[in-house]
């Protein structure tokens, strides 16, 4: 073996690049440059340019719910429900869809029924492979979930305790003690319950939160019956160091394939962090089309990450979604013109430049793949 071949081996076995099939590999050096470019003996691309990064990924889209509850203009229901509807046909799996908590804290959702029922009607009888799950925070709000059919719902508790009393008037144990008939009730309906752990990297209110919080809470929702999850840097704070400490912490307690994460872009490391996590083996992404939202009980936080971003990045990994770039980018404008807003995903807005400027043009000039597509899409379809 060559010696540079030889180098490589010993990065590549580091990086345990076992996993993708050693035997499979064929490595070429571009000498000048010194980069190892990757190819499978069969000639295909190879599955990601990471043998860290999962096959594939599933988008949990939360602007229904998160993206919205902020929003200080009310938004009719239908409009609400022609957002879910193009994100439902955009090929998302999962489109968090409303919250049953109270109308009095939470104005935006007080549709809460009507939208579900709306949906539930609409997949009824179907086999249709999506979820709407609904946020609950109490059995109040699980036995008015039931009523309209529910299929899934999510319960969120907090790593912090100050972060808990505001949120949802309550301590993390007695947060707890609410959830233990919530989850009686979903099993005695056959509904499937998430569940989110905020501020799990930073509280608005108390500061840093340690790992070992997040971790604790994490376990003891799984233990209540949770299914999956949801780790929550509710204000964004989190960084690809801290995020990675703090996952790495949670996966002593909780299996990698029982965890989502769900950032905030406060601080523009949303992306980032995301890397980092699916590079932990995390397989589940919150994300917010257009980048909506932002938490009525964390001031200044700014929105989700854009899932428009977020799949942006995937399509270049080669991590599989099964969602449509194009058609969330469509959604997004839409929700945005309703809202009288700026589309807050710096890839919907880079390919919505492109395609004004003339798809022809901005095909020659695109840097990846992605670009060029989305751009034919666009100019298709506008
Ligand atoms: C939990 C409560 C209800 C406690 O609120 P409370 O005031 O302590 O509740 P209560 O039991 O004392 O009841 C007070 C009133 O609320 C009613 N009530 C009681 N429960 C419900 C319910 N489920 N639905 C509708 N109404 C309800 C109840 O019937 C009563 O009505 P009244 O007699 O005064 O007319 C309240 O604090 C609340 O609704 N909080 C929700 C806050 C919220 O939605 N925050 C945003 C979620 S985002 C988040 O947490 C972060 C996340 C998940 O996105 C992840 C991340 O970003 O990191």
């Amino acid at each position: 073996m060559s010696p540079q071949l030889s180098s490589l081996s010993s990065l590549c076995r580091r990086k345990q690049v076992a996993q993708l099939g050693w035997s499979t590999l064929r490595y070429c050096w571009s000498g000048s440059s010194n980069t190892c470019v990757r190819q499978f003996s069969n000639g295909a691309e190879p599955a990601s340019w990471s043998p860290n990064l999962p096959k594939s990924v599933r988008i949990v889209e939360v602007g229904p719910r998160d993206g919205l509850q902020n929003e200080p203009k009310r938004i009719e229901t239908a409009q609400k429900l022609e957002l879910i509807r193009r994100l439902a046909e955009s090929g998302l799996k999962t489109v968090e869809a409303t919250a049953f908590v109270s109308p009095k804290w939470v104005p935006q959702m007080s549709d809460h029924q009507e939208i579900m029922k709306h949906l539930m009607a609409a997949i009824e009888g179907s086999n249709a492979d999506i979820s709407f799950p609904a946020l609950v925070p109490n059995l109040k709000g699980m036995e008015a979930a039931v009523e309209t059919g529910v299929r899934e719902v999510a319960i969120f508790a907090s790593a912090s305790e100050a972060f808990s009393k505001k949120n949802i008037n309550c301590s993390i144990e007695e947060s707890l003690d609410r959830f233990k008939p919530v989850l009686s009730c979903a099993k005695s309906n056959g509904i499937k319950v998430r569940g989110y752990v905020s501020c799990v990297i930073g509280c608005p209110y108390e500061g840093r939160v340690s790992e070992e919080s997040v971790a604790k809470l994490s376990k003891q929702l799984i233990d209540l019956g949770c299914y999956e999850i949801s780790l929550g840097d509710t204000i964004g704070v989190g960084s690809p160091g801290s995020v990675s400490r703090m996952i790495r912490r949670v996966q002593q307690d909780v299996q990698t394939d029982k965890l989502a994460v769900h950032f905030h872009d406060t601080y523009g490391q949303a992306l980032a962090n995301i890397l980092t996590s699916i590079q932990l083996g995390v397989a589940v992404v919150d994300s917010s089309v257009a980048g909506l939202g932002g938490c009525p009980y964390a001031k200044g936080a700014t929105g989700n990450v854009a899932t428009e971003d977020v799949l942006y990045m995937l399509e270049d990994l080669n991590v599989e979604t099964g969602v449509d770039l194009g058609q969330v980018l469509q959604a997004g404008q839409y929700i945005c013109k309703e809202l009288g807003k700026e589309n807050g995903s710096r890839a919907a807005r880079a390919l919505l430049t492109k395609a004004e400027k003339g798809g022809a043009e901005s095909e020659k000039s695109a840097s990846a793949g992605t670009d060029a597509q989305m751009i034919k899409k666009l100019v298709l379809n506008n």
